[in-house]
């Protein structure tokens, strides 16, 4: 399992590394995001944007945190309106931080997973539902980040990582396992 993290140029980070990276984005405004990856067995649930940011690109399901709900209801609302199912175990896993050369707001993007969910994956207006086999993600056609911390992710395990990107490619980045959720969470000083 460390072979595959390893396998990362980015993978190498202290938490040194992780926190002069936060620090560069401290004092920035933070835009709170969600992302939520229904994993069942050896298949992961993505859906393929047909909108807005990152159209084009298959992810998993997420978006703003509104005024009044939690991080989780969030989590759980985006999956909802987005593909349609009720997450019944969603559990954090990773916080990741993606700030784009030009763009003074740097996304704040809360990773959390689920393997038991209620209802039928459905498209939405937004999102396609497709199932990809853990050994065939579309890497190709997802964030160029994603690729690095799935492995993570698919082997139970938890991260937390800083990327900049200059439009979609990465320019530079850390990306560190932690070994729970809260070391995660609270690696860029978490307000919520
Ligand atoms: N580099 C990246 N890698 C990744 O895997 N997911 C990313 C990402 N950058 C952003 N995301 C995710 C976080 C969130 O789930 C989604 C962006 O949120 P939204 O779809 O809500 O954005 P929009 O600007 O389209 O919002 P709405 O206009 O409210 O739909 O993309």
């Amino acid at each position: 399992m460390a072979a595959v993290t390893s396998a990362s140029p980015f993978a190498r980070a202290s938490p040194k590394m992780i926190d002069a990276a936060a620090a560069a984005a401290s004092g920035r405004p933070l835009k709170l995001l969600t992302l939520l990856l229904v994993v069942q067995g050896d298949r992961v649930l993505l859906g393929m944007k047909k909108r807005g940011f990152g159209m084009g690109k298959y992810n998993g399901y997420g978006g703003k945190v509104e005024a009044g709900e939690t991080v989780l209801e969030g989590a759980l609302r985006e999956l909802h309106e987005e593909a349609g199912i009720k997450a019944t175990d969603a559990t954090p896993r990773g916080r990741m931080l993606f700030e784009f050369r030009g763009e003074e707001t740097v996304m704040d993007v809360r990773v959390f997973s689920a393997s038991a969910f209620e209802g039928e994956p459905t498209e939405s207006e937004e999102m396609t539902t497709e199932w990809f086999g853990v050994d065939k993600l579309p890497f190709d056609r997802m964030w160029a980040d994603d690729r690095h911390w799935f492995p993570i992710l698919l082997d139970g395990g938890f991260f937390r990582g800083y990327f900049e990107f200059e439009k979609d490619k990465i320019v530079d980045g850390v990306l560190e396992r932690t070994a729970d959720a809260d070391t995660a969470l609270k690696a860029f000083g978490a307000s919520k």
